[in-house]
């Protein structure tokens, strides 16, 4: 079986690559190396360089490689600039999507694992989300997220494919520094990068009704999001995954709290900058994890702090 991997040579799909090149998956990645990075993909035979938005060429390479699976990570996934684009985003985390599983249906591809986003889950009244919960994005980004996942559930439901959306939550760690995010869209690499320079990292807001103010999230380690697409693409059983499914650790932390660890691991003193607030953030978003462990038993193997030693090596 032969996997398609859209956005492949970005951070997250280059982990999922590179567990399937040591498990000996076969798989390629398509990507067009606007953010990606070929340096990430070991065996470069397997790089495609291509845009999702070129249909001619990713209906011919999915004839040619007979590929059979797609994991569709290639995307856009800044709250922020969802704003400023609201244009680009749809086009590319929607429009984009609605023709990749057109082409999918149309060419014998069987299985699709959408990359979602806890976003589209919006703000929730504990800040504690299950999969049942109503989707309310708040922000643009969260907004395309869901109307994608949406036609994926389509075509689950009329038995054009087989497939699950899955929601991540914030997505940190690496498995090696040649495979690190280099973005600068999160919190994690931002800080990163303050502490390093020795710039005050800045906090978006602290009035959010939470333990220190500031907000909460659900850090999940990004060789864990590889280790569950290895088990679903190995052992791919359509009619028991539920349309979407929470990828995060259940666990909590405040962005206080992503700040003091990482400055003292690296034994500086922490001083942030107070900005107001981003729009489009809800205060707290944590997962409710039961159905990953009920539906496909899967369980994270790295906490918060293992994710943070793994960027500082
Ligand atoms: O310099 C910064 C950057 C971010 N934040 C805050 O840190 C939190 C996390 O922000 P990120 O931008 O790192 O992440 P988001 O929660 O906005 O969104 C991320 O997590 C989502 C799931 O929750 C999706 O996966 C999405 O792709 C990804 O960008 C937010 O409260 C944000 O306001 C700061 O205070 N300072």
């Amino acid at each position: 079986m032969n996997w398609l991997i859209t956005g492949g040579a970005g951070y997250i799909g280059s982990h999922i690559a590179e567990l399937f090149q040591q498990e000996g998956l076969n798989y390629y990645c398509y990507d067009n190396l606007s953010t990606g990075d070929p340096a990430r993909i070991s065996d470069s035979e397997r790089l495609i360089i291509g845009d999702i938005h070129d249909e001619v060429k990713l209906e011919r390479i999915i004839n040619k490689m007979e590929v059979s699976g797609v994991i569709h990570l290639a995307a856009k996934k800044s709250v922020e600039e969802s704003r400023e684009k609201p244009i680009l985003y749809e086009k590319t985390n929607f429009e984009a999507t609605e023709r990749i599983l057109d082409i999918c249906s149309r060419n014998g591809v069987s299985q699709f694992i959408f990359s979602s986003t806890a976003a589209v889950y919006g703000e929730s009244k504990s800040g504690f989300v299950s999969e049942d919960a109503e989707l309310h994005p708040i922000s643009t980004y969260g907004v395309t997220k869901m109307k994608a996942e949406s036609v994926l559930t389509s075509y689950i439901s009329r038995g054009l494919i087989q497939g699950v959306s899955l929601r991540y939550f914030n997505v940190i760690g690496q498995a090696s520094a040649a495979l690190k995010d280099n973005s600068s869209d999160n919190l994690v690499p931002r800080v990163l990068t303050a502490a390093r320079q020795h710039l005050k990292p800045q906090i978006y807001g602290n009035d959010y009704p939470t333990s220190d103010r500031t907000c909460i999230r659900d850090y999940v380690d990004v060789r864990d999001i590889a280790r569950l697409h290895l088990r679903l693409c190995r052992d791919f059983d359509g009619p028991k995954l539920p349309p979407a499914l929470n990828v995060g650790t259940g666990v909590g932390v405040s962005v206080l709290e992503v700040m003091q660890s990482i400055y003292s691991r690296m034994g500086l003193s922490l001083n942030p900058e107070v900005l107001p607030r981003r729009q489009g953030d809800p205060a707290t978003l944590v997962a409710e994890i039961g159905k990953l462990k009920e539906k496909i038993g899967f369980v994270t193997k790295f906490d918060f702090e293992s994710s943070i030693e793994s960027l500082l090596h």
